[in-house]
């Protein structure tokens, strides 16, 4: 049953021109039924009611809130409270007016009937509404900012309230273009209080809100950020098995917890819930690529508890007042700290242990270093340091010691590791910790040569439009009036590069491919290009070819331990340089195809066919033979695509005398195993995608030959 209101009281002494605590807790009580202010709430609203800006910092879910609803109940007028998403402020709304508190919002996605509705109730001589939502569209338009001048000079704003405040600051994580507009706010409105509030920590976009808003002598009131009921914790991607499984058991070990998982890409959303789904985990996904009414019945189902876990892009969840979130996962590293420790904050806001744990990976960390160069390229006359913000993230995860301190340092504030008191995995588990760093760091040095294709692609890529959206909400997006965004932009991106949709765990292979199909849209794009340029093989492309050898290599030499006579770096070196050899001039796609080819050959090798092809390079057990030129053995079948696609199949054979290669046409019908060559496995994934009906076609098409394949 609700309850009736209490009337609005003017809570303001007159003796100290301070509200008076009493009658401000009795509203809490009242409305909302807390028993007592928490942290600085008491004082920011005092400071509101008695007509002085305020700078609210308090972490997420640390009760915002409330400084600005208390306000609105304690002295007569209207509270305007300037909100960045309108999922936020219907969810705000209908929690107020479940509480029979006079709220309501304006937006273009509301009837006319009930914005008019508004619009006469704001004109009336008496007001009924006393908290009212607005976006930042909205404030720069003539027509409502002269509305607002009216009810101002009528005596009826009470306070200005500008939540998600960090939104205005292009230092912040979150930077809305249409917050700058806000600054005109004070001018129009001079007397008005104005309360800013943020859980956005660091110090640089605390002055820059400060200053953009031109709060007048501010309160400036902020809460410490550590989160104490939140345990931090890091899974190494590359040390085990597969992420899906892992997380899928661990969120079982939990029993049915509320929680939620960020994922970079939409694809793996939606993979991802499925995945869960088939294991008995209720979860859904939610990312901008759905429509908004699904988004909002997943938002619902959620919300309501129906469905367990929401697996979503960074589109979920600012403001979202979900007490009851157990745990909030990172399937893929965030961008900065700042983001992290927003998006992990949404976990146990009602206070109870709650737990945070990001799934790291060198592959993502790359993925994601390419993303914010691209935007940090694009946007060359920002001075925001994207890929510095992602190294405090990358250092977190990749550094030792206490996590909760690395967080809190990171927005300046000192925290001493011994009052993590066992809170996070370094201080719980500091050997294991240290373990897993090690080994990872030996994967990764294994694997520095392939971040280097990620990087030379961004650069390569800085124009390209398709990128600019990455990091902060579209800056030409002023004139969509009202047109809140809340799409994933950071998805965008990944999306472009995720395509065709990819299995779960993305290996070197398919993220070759991407950068292919990258490099040859970006060709496509810049006609000027030569065509010679562009079927050149580059240093990179050689580099990470024979990275990869070298990763299948090692990995098939672990299965078959007996061969210990193989030395893997001069093997895949070998392996490398006979591809070049025989396709430099034919091109990077021959010879790209080739390497796959030979990637795959070594998947299905046995000892002999490794020790046959292969015996340039292993040792006798004496003296190492230094690397012979690659010119020495074939493996028995040797395909070559000629000019009309047909492919002939010849023998070689070192002539012992000579020791020269020795080439003839082929006498003998192919012994090994047929092994596709990289067109076919291309074709193969685009005719299942195209016919997934027809599961029976398992064979490859032989006649059609390698010419057809055409990276894209
Ligand atoms: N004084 C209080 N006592 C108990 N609970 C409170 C108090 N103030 C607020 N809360 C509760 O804390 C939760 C978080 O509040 P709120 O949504 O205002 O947080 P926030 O600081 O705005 O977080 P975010 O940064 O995520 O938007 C809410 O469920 C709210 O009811
Ligand atoms: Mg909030």
């Amino acid at each position: 049953m609700k309850k009736s209101p209490l009337p609005v009281q003017n809570v303001q002494r007159s003796d100290k021109n301070v509200a008076g605590k009493e009658a401000l807790v009795k509203l809490l009580r009242w409305h909302f039924g807390h028993a007592d202010f928490r942290g600085k709430q008491l004082e920011a609203i005092q400071a509101v009611v008695s007509g002085r800006d305020c700078f609210c910092l308090m972490p997420t879910g640390g009760g915002k809130s409330i400084c600005y609803q208390i306000p609105a109940l304690a002295k007569p007028g209207i509270v305007l409270v300037v909100s960045p998403l309108i999922a936020l402020m219907e969810n705000q709304v209908m929690a107020l007016k479940e509480k029979g508190i006079a709220a309501e919002y304006l937006s273009s996605t509301q009837a006319a009937h009930v914005r008019n509705k508004i619009h006469e109730d704001l004109d009336s001589g008496k007001p009924s509404v006393r908290l009212l939502y607005v976006t930042p569209e909205l404030i720069a338009t003539k027509g409502f900012m002269l509305k607002l001048r009216k009810l101002h000079s009528r005596g009826l704003l009470n306070l200005i309230a500008i939540d998600e405040a960090h939104c205005i600051s292009s230092w912040g994580h979150d930077f809305r273009p249409s917050y700058r507009q806000l600054s005109t706010l004070r001018d129009s409105l001079a007397d008005v209080p104005v309360l800013a509030l943020t859980a956005t920590a660091a110090p640089k976009v605390q002055k820059d809100v400060i200053d953009s808003l031109s709060l007048r002598d501010p309160l400036v009131l902020k809460s410490s950020f550590n989160r104490p009921n939140i345990f931090y914790e890091v899974r190494y991607k590359d040390l085990i098995d597969n992420a899906y499984t892992d997380l899928g058991n661990l969120l079982k070990s939990c029993g049915s917890i509320c929680a939620i998982i960020y994922c970079l890409e939409r694809t793996t959303c939606d993979d991802l819930s499925v995945h869960l789904t088939s294991i008995g985990i209720s979860s859904a996904a939610y990312h901008a690529g759905l429509n908004s009414k699904l988004r909002s019945a997943v938002l619902d189902d959620w919300l309501s508890s129906k469905k367990q876990v929401i697996v979503a892009t960074v589109a979920f969840g600012m403001g979202i007042d979900k007490k009851d979130v157990r745990m909030v996962c990172h399937l893929n590293i965030p961008k900065s700290m700042e983001s992290f420790y927003q998006e992990s904050g949404r976990a146990g806001r009602d206070q109870l242990p709650s737990r945070s744990v990001l799934y790291y990976g060198v592959d993502d960390r790359k993925k994601m270093e390419f993303l914010l160069r691209n935007s940090e390229n694009k946007k060359s006359q920002s001075s925001k340091k994207p890929t510095s913000d992602f190294e405090q993230i990358v250092k977190y995860c990749e550094g030792s010691g206490c996590r909760r301190k690395k967080i809190l340092e990171s927005f300046g504030e000192e925290f001493p590791a011994q009052k993590c008191k066992k809170t996070c995995d370094a201080c719980k588990h500091p050997n294991q910790v240290a373990h897993s760093l090690e080994e990872l760091m030996t994967t990764a040095s294994r694997r520095q040569n392939s971040s280097r294709i990620f990087i030379t692609s961004s650069n390569e890529m800085t124009n390209e439009g398709q990128y600019s959206e990455f990091w902060n909400r579209n800056e030409d997006g002023s004139n969509s009036d009202e047109e809140i965004s809340d799409s994933d932009d950071a998805n965008e991106a990944a999306k472009s590069l995720a395509e065709p949709k990819l299995s779960k765990k993305l290996g070197l292979d398919e993220k070759l491919v991407l950068l292919e199909q990258a490099e040859e849209k970006y060709y496509e794009r810049n006609k000027q290009v030569k065509k010679s340029e562009k079927n050149a093989i580059s240093e990179v492309l050689r580099e990470s070819s024979k990275q990869r050898l070298l990763d299948e290599l090692t990995r098939v030499l672990q299965q078959l331990a007996s061969v210990k006579e193989i030395d893997s770096q001069k093997a895949s070196e070998f392996l490398e340089n006979e591809c070049y050899r025989k396709y430099s001039k034919a091109g990077k796609s021959f010879y790209y195809s080739q390497i796959a080819s030979t990637v795959r050959w070594l998947g299905t090798a046995n000892r002999d066919d490794l020790m046959t092809r292969l015996s340039s390079v292993v040792s006798s057990g004496g003296e190492e033979e230094p690397i012979k030129e690659p010119l020495l053995v074939e493996h028995s079948e040797n395909i070559e695509e000629e000019d009309d696609g047909k492919i002939n199949t010849t023998e070689s054979h070192v002539d012992e005398t000579t020791q020269k290669l020795v080439v003839s046409p082929s006498r003998s019908p192919i012994k090994l195993p047929h092994v596709p060559s990289f067109s076919e496995f291309v074709n193969r994934r685009k005719m299942k995608l195209n016919t997934s009906a027809d599961k029976s076609s398992e064979g490859f098409d032989d006649k059609k030959p390698a010419k057809i394949m055409k990276l894209q």
